[in-house]
């Protein structure tokens, strides 16, 4: 009320001000009194001193678009006295001046007017649009205060700047009629002199667009009675006439005509003058803290007043901020069940994001409500609503987080949807409906929102993850209108996406919501400039998919500046999750794995039939252990292939992991630590088994063909041999626990090659007394020995040396556990025979291949705290 009260002290003292100046002008024109006044009419006074009393009347916070404004332009001077005269403006009434602004009068009045509209409209209830081509903007130099606050923008000198200042009006107007509300913001158009004749007819036409567009035209230089060229007519305007006298002749506003013929005010008026600077000044400050309090959109107006209480059952909504002085709703259901979100780095997409996934999640439970979160750039877009050891707490409608994500974790991610979809499909199908809001109430069937946040990452290049991701979205973004399921795809660049092999309608056909964030226009038709002149903090939403005239241009709240309100929300959600509730399964890509923290690893025991190997987490959704099942099978055996030193890390893993699932004396771990880059690894578990009681023998190469030779074709009567233990998976049980290390006794063993291709030469060499090579006892051993319960784990640093040791890849099967560190996926094709094999060598991660049941998984390979990700060998 007290802001009330100042802005409209600021009006007074504004109308004083004129006064005074109305005062010195009637002195300097004294010396030359007014042309004779008509003999005085008692109608026309009586009606001027009713008119003049509604001059005290305008509330300051009077919205300008309803009804008009009696707005005062100077006084009349009669013979009966001097009265004020006001004309309509606003609520679609307009004014026109017969000369432009470099006539003083004219711009002195033009100003006076700009400064009385902005004192009595509320805050934010109107904003100055200025033209000046004709003295480059110089017109509206005494008003630069309000410049600067704000309200008037900086004004449009240029042919091009012209052009856009009235393709912005017409977008006002058009979206004004369409939200049809008499508190609208008003657009105040200020032409300082007519513009060209093109860009005059469009300004005439906004004359004519009627109150509900909500703009008022103030134009100079439109002259009026004949002319050899006469401008386009205007609608509902207010004519005037400078007359050389030094007064001016106003003609009869629409609506409220002074005269009975048309002819306009019979008396001379003298216009007011430039309102004095510190009125400007004073005006402007209001302004200036008013607007930024007008501004600012908090956090808390997204929120409802109590949490969890929607429905998602017919859609979701939340609100997302403000557009103008409303709050913006937005919305996932049938009329926009996807939306496409665009902007340049930096331009607030991520907080765009979190006001609304928190307004969401604080209106539907996460029975409501699920959310699929993948983010593929570098950043902590999504970081908070996952556990940490800071804060404990999650968003209990997350099920997935993939953070810095692989585009395989994407794919991953995706195609758990497509599971989603069908299970969903399923659903509906048995209770005969087609649509997930005609499921019977007490049936659960949360909606999914999945966010992609860079997506474009996910369609880079013409392989086979792009092909595989266009067909998932293809689908989801069909389906999932009818299914609940609702895709929010944000990126910071459309070009490139565009072409989506052909099938960027069929995939963002579906979008019908954009929202064009600054630098995001990507989003919108090629003809929609709406995002074009957006700032951080503002977006266009859009809901006919980009198509101009449904734009609403909404500010949203900065979510990073109110980390404290968006912590204490998520504890709150947190603290009323469901019993039983689990935190969302988490990807985070920079994050290596350790099989010490593997939940497969850590439930190991002895006494399993088939031992398993772990090797890495699984790029999957539950990010599961990546693992081979050493068996009976001729081939069972692990080649960990690359020069990368990681490969000792996974042999660490895989033989750490056996031993858990054998008791001491159950199995023997032969180790040969062929190349120094293992000898860290070795040394580490070495000292793991012999902690946990392990038999563990140590061989250099030559100890090492020894060992195949001997394996391969045991002594008779050994526990290795045939018939001795005839089925090794059985042979686990405490009577087989028997003997020290390397005693013949044991049911398993292990024999661990770092460095494989380092004991070539030694294998190669042909026996002095037989002439056979080990390397032939190595192939027998390959394809016999998992029967007896032998496996080789080993380290290859190429996988031509694999080939080479197991007799050319036609033998491939002989080694089916594969694990390709830093081999290309070309390299990789050709050992497995495979064509388009999607890999790509990167540090921390690996491809895990099992030739026996067919499994490709890209991994985390297991490493230990400390180790560098692309050490080589
Ligand atoms: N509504 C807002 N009001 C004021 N500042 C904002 C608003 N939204 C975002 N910002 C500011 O803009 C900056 C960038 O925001 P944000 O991180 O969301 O951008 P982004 O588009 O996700 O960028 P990038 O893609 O590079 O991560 C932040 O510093 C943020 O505080």
């Amino acid at each position: 009320m007290g802001r009330l009260a100042s802005a409209y002290g600021q009006a007074v003292s504004a109308h004083r001000a004129a006064r005074v100046h109305l005062d010195n002008a009637r002195a300097a024109l004294r010396a030359a009194p007014p042309p004779a006044p008509p003999p005085a009419d008692p109608d026309l006074v009586a009606r001027l001193a009713r008119v003049g009393g509604a001059l005290a009347a305008p509330a300051p916070g009077t919205p300008l678009t309803g009804t008009p404004l009696p707005v005062r332009l100077g006084e009349a001077i009669t013979a009966g006295g001097g009265f004020p005269v006001l004309v309509p403006l606003g609520g679609g009434h307009h004014l026109s001046v017969d000369v432009d602004a470099r006539d003083p009068r004219a711009a002195a009045l033009l100003r006076a007017v700009v400064l009385r509209m902005l004192a009595t409209a509320p805050p934010g209830g109107l904003r100055v649009a200025g033209l000046d081509a004709a003295a480059l903007g110089a017109t509206f130099g005494p008003l630069r205060p309000l410049v600067d606050a704000g309200v008037l923008d900086p004004p449009a000198t240029t042919e091009a700047e012209v052009a856009a200042l009235l393709d912005d009006a017409e977008r006002h107007a058009r979206a004004a009629r369409q939200s049809d509300r008499d508190d609208q913001e008003l657009l105040l158009v200020v032409a300082a002199s007519a513009p060209p004749p093109r860009e005059a007819a469009r300004l005439a036409a906004l004359t004519h667009a009627g109150p509900a567009a909500a703009v008022c035209v103030l134009v100079g230089g439109w002259p009026t009675g004949s002319s050899a060229t006469p401008p386009p007519p205007l609608g509902t305007t207010t004519a005037l006439r400078l007359t050389p006298d030094g007064y001016a002749h106003v003609g009869d506003p629409p609506g409220a005509p002074f005269s009975a013929d048309g002819s306009g005010l019979a008396v001379p008026v003298l216009l007011d003058g430039d309102p004095p600077p510190a009125a400007v000044s004073a005006l402007a400050g209001h302004l200036d803290a008013a607007a930024r309090r007008h501004a600012a959109v908090g956090f808390a107006e997204l929120l409802p007043p109590r949490r969890w209480a929607e429905s998602g059952r017919a859609g979701l909504r939340t609100v997302v901020g403000r557009a103008g002085r409303d709050p913006a709703p937005v919305a996932f259901d049938d009329a926009t069940p996807h939306w496409l979100v665009g902007g340049r780095t930096g331009a607030g997409k991520t907080v765009f994001l979190l006001d609304v996934l928190y307004g969401l999640a604080a209106r539907y439970s996460p029975a409501e409500l699920q959310l699929y979160l993948l983010d593929f750039k570098e950043g902590v877009s999504f970081t908070e609503f996952v556990p940490t050891e800071r804060d404990p707490s999650w968003l209990p409608h997350a099920r997935t987080v993939g953070i810095e994500s692989d585009r395989e974790y994407g794919v991953a991610v995706l195609r758990e949807l497509r599971r989603e979809l069908h299970r969903r499909a399923t659903l509906l199908k048995r209770h005969g409906v087609t649509k997930l809001a005609d499921l019977p109430a007490d049936v659960p069937a949360p909606r999914v929102v999945a966010v992609v946040d860079e997506f474009q990452v996910l369609l880079a290049g013409n392989d086979a993850i792009a092909r595989e991701s266009v067909d998932l979205l293809e689908e989801l973004a069909r389906k999932g209108r009818s299914y609940g399921v609702h895709l929010v795809l944000a990126s910071q660049a459309m070009t490139g996406i565009e072409a989506l092999y052909g099938r960027a309608e069929a995939v963002f056909g579906q979008f019908a919501l954009r929202v064009a964030l600054p630098g995001g226009g990507g989003v919108l038709d090629r003809d929609n400039s709406a995002a074009a002149t957006l700032a951080v903090g503002t977006a266009v939403l859009n809901t006919a998919a980009g198509a101009a005239g449904a734009d609403t241009v909404v500010r949203f709240p900065d979510a990073h500046a109110e980390t404290g309100a968006l912590a204490r929300l998520r504890h709150e959600l947190w603290q009323a999750r469901p019993q039983g509730a689990r935190p969302p399964s988490v990807f985070r890509g920079y994050e290596g794995a350790r099989v010490e923290d593997d939940a497969t690893f850590v439930g190991l025991r002895p006494g399993g039939r088939r031992p398993l190997a772990l090797v890495g987490r699984t790029v999957d959704v539950d990010g599961t252990s990546a693992l081979f099942m050493l068996d009976t099978s001729p081939g069972r055996h692990l080649a960990v292939v690359g020069t990368a030193a990681t490969a000792a890390e996974v042999l660490r893993a895989a033989t750490l992991s056996l031993a858990r699932q054998h008791r001491p004396g159950e199995a023997r771990f032969l180790l040969a630590p062929l190349v120094a880059a293992a000898d860290p690894a070795v040394d580490d578990t070495v000292a793991a088994l012999v902690a946990a009681g392990h038999p563990v023998e140590r061989l250099d190469a030559h100890a090492l063909r020894d060992r195949v030779v001997e394996l391969a074709a045991p002594a008779p009567g050994s526990n290795a041999a045939p018939g001795a233990a005839a089925d090794p998976n059985a042979a686990t049980g405490p009577s087989a626990a028997t003997g020290p290390a390397g005693a013949a006794g044991s049911a398993r063993t292990y024999l661990v090659v770092f460095g494989m291709d380092a004991a070539a030469a030694v294998l190669a060499a042909a026996d002095p007394v037989t002439f056979r090579a080990a390397h032939e006892d190595l192939r027998a051993l390959l394809r016999q020995g998992p029967g007896r319960g032998v496996h080789l784990l080993g380290w290859w640093r190429g996988l031509r040396r694999l080939a080479d040791d197991i007799g050319g890849t036609q033998n491939r099967d002989d080694v089916a556990c594969l694990v390709a560190l830093n081999v290309t996926g070309a390299e990789l094709g050709l050992h497995l025979g495979v064509h388009d094999l999607a890999y790509q060598p990167r540090a921390d991660r690996a491809l895990l291949v099992d030739r026996h049941d067919q499994r490709v998984r890209l991994i985390v390979p297991f490493t230990r705290d400390g180790h560098a990700p692309d050490g080589e060998s």
